[in-house]
């Protein structure tokens, strides 16, 4: 593999401000899921992820099997992209949101306007179908020599990290072992998988004045398991099951698993889509950009998003819903994996939002209503100067939202993306 050598990426300083009230995550270690096959699970394992997707719905997994050295390795190739890329490259790669509903290739900042803010979150954005050589001019040229090193780091996202924490939600399922892997293992030939880097380039003042400190809005993702790679700035937040925002601590080479749209359809909503959202960071990381490294994983795209009801837990979580019932009432089957995918895409941060008597926003997706969220407050640490910046400036800041009791209407704000 070509190993070019390009700037190394050192990880920003973590932020001094650590007196938040961090969102109490569990840990995942995945070395203890062993076998060729990758399904030989401890039941302590089942029993522990199992509750940490009913509840909070994120963990932290460890021991995945890469040094932090080759994880860093994608960061330097993702900020070497960032850095590089002409402005006609970025053109001539950007995603077809719009029309395909794919995010592969270039995602240029601003693609989301709400409320006149555009966005200020730059992504590449790399298929699971789009790694043959043929498809390799649809990336732009600056990082077409990288290929193969973020093709080998895509693969081992899917066929390690993916793979051990399917054959464990499986188990959860009380189903066969392999159940949720064969529905994803096609990836590079029916999936939708994507590897994405993304830069999150800090706002100008009266954006996040405008937004109230919110960079990416309170989302779930759309896909299956999203798995994100910890990095140093302070910025994402979970929301809670006390309806809570928390923040996540960064752990140097640990991924944040969380589920998406997809997972919780599949399991009749026993397990769960977290709501999550980026926020600006805290005053001594404010002028840094904030770069990211994901892997959105999804079963492949013919696969329907109906519960398995051979499972009996999964029949009993579903028991008295129907996720699909305006659908099925026009004589329409529930979406498959791939259609849910592309419209959400497609309607992602387009404006089709519509306030809701509960303050949040809503779009309507194959009759299913999918909210975004903005109004919740975010749990701050205690101390003033601990604050983000952006929220001590606000009369209607989330945190002054806080103390008001909520009274004021919540801004709409960009909404995230993917997954
Ligand atoms: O930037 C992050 O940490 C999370 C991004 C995210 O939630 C998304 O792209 O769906
Ligand atoms: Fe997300």
């Amino acid at each position: 593999m070509s190993t070019r050598s390009i700037p190394p990426w050192i990880p920003p300083p973590p932020s001094k401000v650590t007196d938040f009230d961090w969102a109490p995550l569990e840990t995942l270690d995945l070395s203890l899921i062993t076998g060729e096959n990758m399904d030989q699970v401890p039941v302590s394992v089942v029993e522990q992820v199992g509750t940490a997707f009913s509840s909070t719905g994120f963990m932290y997994a460890i021991n995945h099997g890469l040094t932090y050295d080759q994880v860093l390795r994608q960061f330097s190739i993702a900020q070497y992209g960032f850095d590089h890329i002409t402005d006609d490259e970025k053109d001539r790669c950007v995603a077809d949101m719009r029309e395909a509903g794919s995010f592969v290739g270039y995602k240029p900042m601003g693609h989301w306007h709400i409320d006149g803010v555009k966005d200020r979150i730059e992504q590449l954005n790399f298929g699971s179908q789009h790694f043959t050589e043929g498809q390799h001019a649809r990336y732009p040229s600056q990082v077409q020599p990288f290929l193969e090193e973020i093709h080998a780091f895509s693969r081992f996202n899917h066929d390690v990290i993916l793979r051990k924490v399917l054959a464990v939600l499986s188990l959860v399922l009380k189903l066969p072992v392999h159940t949720l892997w064969d529905l994803s293992k096609d990836h590079e030939t029916k999936g939708l998988d994507l590897l994405r880097f993304a830069l999150y380039r800090p706002p100008p003042p009266e954006d996040d004045e405008a937004l109230g400190g919110v960079r990416l809005q309170g989302h779930t993702d759309f896909n299956s398991v999203s798995i994100l790679w910890s990095q140093p700035i302070t910025s994402l937040e979970v929301l809670m099951p006390d309806n809570v925002w928390r923040k996540v601590r960064h752990r140097p080479n640990a991924v944040v698993l969380n589920l998406g749209d997809a997972m919780h359809f599949i399991s009749g909503g026993l397990l769960k889509q977290t709501i999550h959202r980026v926020v600006g960071p805290p005053e001594d990381q404010q002028a840094l950009q904030r770069l990211g490294v994901f892997y959105f994983a999804l079963f492949n795209e013919d696969v329907p998003l109906e519960p398995l009801l051979q499972s009996e837990v999964v029949k009993k979580a579903y028991h008295g819903r129907d996720f699909w019932a305006e659908r099925r009432a026009q004589g329409l089957p529930a979406v498959t994996a791939g259609e849910w995918e592309r419209l959400r895409v497609r309607a992602y941060g387009q404006g089709g939002q519509k306030k809701g008597s509960d303050g949040h926003d809503h779009e309507r997706i194959a009759g299913v209503d999918v909210k975004l969220y903005n109004s919740i407050p975010s749990t701050q640490a205690t101390s003033h100067e601990s604050r983000p910046a952006t929220h001590n400036v606000r009369a209607s800041s989330p945190i002054r939202a806080r103390h008001k009791h909520l009274t004021e209407t919540p801004r709409r704000v960009m909404s995230p993306l993917r997954a």
